[in-house]
């Protein structure tokens, strides 16, 4: 089984405090910050641009997951690969498109990511295996923190990883998002997820190193 990612979303952080939100985080020992970007039209919220995630690079090391819940995708990739991203993810049913945005992030030298909201099907990504280096399967609709996880789209993430297994691509990471906390971290891992995206679990905590422990612990129980 593949060590366990654990992803804080720095949506549910204070915005005003967003450079020592994310030393707390990393302090206490995530693997990688999770940056929701969203565009106002392909959901009904509007958050973070390439300037703030260059910002956050000027101080940080740490792996940048980025995030894309934007229509058409492919026109912002270059700007956050310049500004320190080091893996995209793009919804499926963002662009007519996604093959060429997901070769796109690769030509930049970047880890690849495929989204897909919980209505979507997994057939699609049957043509794009080969494409991927990590698959998202979004436990809440896309586009705010704080939702509880869709309990049908557990059996996709367990769909997703039976597709890669038999496609021999055991590399390709299976990230969960949305409604991620101790007491649904488990489930998702038993379903075969390996990155943990989680919010409000870490930021609306306030010891945010207890917080992070919480969601290892209930993996190892
Ligand atoms: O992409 C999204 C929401 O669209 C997520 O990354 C959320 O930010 C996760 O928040 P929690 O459900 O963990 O509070
Ligand atoms: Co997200």
């Amino acid at each position: 089984m593949k060590t366990p990612v654990i992803a804080p979303s720095i949506l549910s952080s204070d915005f005003a405090r967003l450079r020592e939100e994310v030393d707390e985080v990393i302090r206490a020992g995530c693997d990688w910050i999770h940056i929701d970007v969203m565009d106002g039209h392909f959901v009904p919220n509007l958050t973070i641009g390439p300037p703030v995630v260059k910002a956050l690079r000027q101080h940080f090391q740490a792996t940048f997951d980025v995030h894309l819940m934007v229509e058409s995708p492919e026109r912002w990739i270059q700007a956050f690969v310049d500004a320190g991203a080091d893996m995209l993810t793009v919804h499926y049913e963002a662009t007519p498109h996604v093959h060429r945005a997901l070769q796109m992030i690769r030509e930049c030298g970047r880890r690849a990511g495929l989204a897909l909201n919980p209505g979507t099907s997994p057939d699609g990504l049957s043509y794009l295996l080969a494409d991927v280096d990590l698959v998202l399967v979004m436990t809440v609709n896309p586009g705010f923190g704080g939702q509880s996880l869709v309990p049908s789209t557990l059996a996709k993430v367990a769909e997703v990883r039976r597709m890669l297994d038999d496609a021999g691509r055991h590399d390709v990471h299976v990230q969960v998002d949305g409604g991620i906390h101790p007491g649904t971290i488990r489930q998702a891992r038993d379903a075969g997820a390996d990155v943990f995206v989680a919010g409000s679990a870490v930021f609306d905590e306030p010891n945010r190193a207890l917080a992070i422990e919480a969601l290892r612990a209930a993996l190892r129980e």
